[in-house]
């Protein structure tokens, strides 16, 4: 009954078909009341074409660079762009710092603790009880549809952070198939500005739907800002209109949008482990060089379907530098200076894994095994590119069910390692 007095009206500018499950697609329409607002920053961005002056080019793929004020490994591209016209810019990374530097600060606000209780508790309005656990509900119905180990692993987390995880999840996979979907084709800018003003409702505490509703109320009860939303969005707006990428810097900001953010999004909620003595920022640093590092590993598995739609997610410098241009891509076929291009592109996101690793074990316990789960099964399709000998036109890198498996006990032992066991800490202490 709740269910026909609450069927969604899908918004006239977004496509009926959000995507390719029901609960995706129509998530039932939510009373509009009942959310606190919070967090509902309006912070509007200047977009600038600056081109890099890497003072860093031939060591770019090598090494991390310590930031003593955050506890950081920011990986070492470029930190400073100049204009054409000579004017001084920060690099995406520093841009995309200042983000994690904002997410920490809300967080820092909150004690850390072990309990389920950190939360707030439900608010309870009259006409809608029993309305909010169906919207947490199905976000973990689309959840478990779309992302089933994930979904696995957030059973071991307490029911108030999975629910959580889910209804972000769900809003994540909502905007991703906006210019991903079956109705990709009839997504525009003005389509995304709209889904970025019913973001913005979502966190005043007016959800349009049920699945929205299950986000406010996450949003009213964990430090999670804004902005990492609003940037995945920009990331969508990026692939409306982007399919080729200058330099790393450009490609960074890229995979911070729609990855990178992800991690913003979620320790909040999953939350640093009491007894973990790294810093926060350090900690969402590594939750960003997660995102960071899943999104490169997912572009260089899929090159050459990429290629096919017409879109070349790798530096354009890069490609130059190895003697490569847009129609060996298209070619598609692997030769040596690919293999070697394609060496580099792989040992740098490795290498953002290996920042990610430091701060899975600083999580709060029952969050680290989905983590950990993530990470390793993500890494290992690095592993079978190169099984592949670079193939990544026609050939799908894909960890076999036997390998993914197998990783999950392996996942499970790692997050068993708690923070204080670690006599040295890769992280900054504070
Ligand atoms: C435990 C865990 C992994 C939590 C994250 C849960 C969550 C909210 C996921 C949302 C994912 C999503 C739908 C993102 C939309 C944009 C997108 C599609 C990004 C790509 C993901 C792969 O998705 P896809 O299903 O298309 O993959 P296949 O092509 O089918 O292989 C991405 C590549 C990025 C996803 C990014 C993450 C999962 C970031 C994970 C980081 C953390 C959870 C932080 C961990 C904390 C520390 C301290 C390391």
């Amino acid at each position: 009954m709740a269910c026909l007095l609450l069927r969604m009206i899908a918004p006239a500018d977004i496509p009926a078909g959000l995507g390719s499950a029901e609960a995706i697609r129509e998530g039932d329409r939510f009373p509009r009341k009942a959310f606190r607002p919070r967090n509902n920053r309006n912070l509007s961005r200047k977009r600038r074409r600056w081109s890099l002056r890497s003072p860093h080019a031939d060591s770019k793929y090598a090494s991390l660079r310590f930031d003593p004020e955050s506890g950081m490994n920011l990986p070492l591209v470029s930190s400073l762009l100049t204009s054409t016209a000579g004017e001084v810019a920060v690099s995406a990374e520093q841009k995309v710092y200042n983000v994690v530097l904002k997410q920490a600060a809300l967080v820092k606000q909150q004690p850390r603790s072990s309990t389920a209780l950190d939360v707030k508790p439900d608010t309870v309005i009259p006409g809608s009880v029993g309305l909010l656990k169906e919207a947490y509900d199905r976000c973990g119905e689309v959840c478990a549809e779309y992302a089933k180990t994930f979904y696995l692993g957030t059973l071991l987390m307490t029911p108030e952070r999975r629910r959580a995880i889910w209804a972000i999840y769900v809003w994540c996979r909502r905007t991703d198939e906006l210019v991903d979907g079956p109705n990709a084709s009839q997504i525009t800018p003005t389509a995304l500005d709209r889904w970025e003003s019913r973001l913005d409702d979502v966190f005043a505490g007016r959800p349009y739907d049920m699945l929205d509703a299950a986000l406010s109320d996450t949003v009213s009860k964990y430090p999670v800002d804004i902005q990492p939303f609003r940037d995945m969005i920009e990331g969508m707006r990026m692939d409306l209109k982007k399919s080729r990428y200058k330099n790393f810097d450009e490609l960074y900001l890229y995979c911070y949008y729609v990855a990178g953010t992800v991690g913003l999004m979620s320790v909040p909620v999953m939350g640093i482990a009491p007894e973990s003595k790294a810093t926060t920022e350090s900690v969402y640093g590594s939750a960003l060089a997660l995102g960071l590092a899943n999104q490169l590993t997912n572009i260089l598995r899929d090159v050459g379907e990429d290629a096919r739609r017409g879109r070349i997610y790798l530096p354009q410098d890069e490609l130059a530098q190895a003697g490569l241009s847009d129609e060996d891509i298209f070619g598609g076929k692997v030769t040596e200076k690919w293999r070697s291009f394609m060496k580099n592109q792989i040992k740098r996101a490795r290498m953002f894994f290996q920042q990610a690793e430091a701060g899975v074990t600083e999580l709060n316990r029952a969050s680290r095994w989905p983590v950990w789960a993530s990470l390793q099964l993500y890494r290992q399709i690095l592993d079978e590119i190169e099984a592949n000998d670079y193939n990544n036109f026609t050939k799908r890198a894909y960890v076999s069910k036997a390998k993914k498996l197998l990783a999950l006990p392996v996942a499970y032992g790692k997050s068993l390692i708690s923070p204080s066991s670690l006599s040295q800490s890769n992280l900054a202490k504070t």
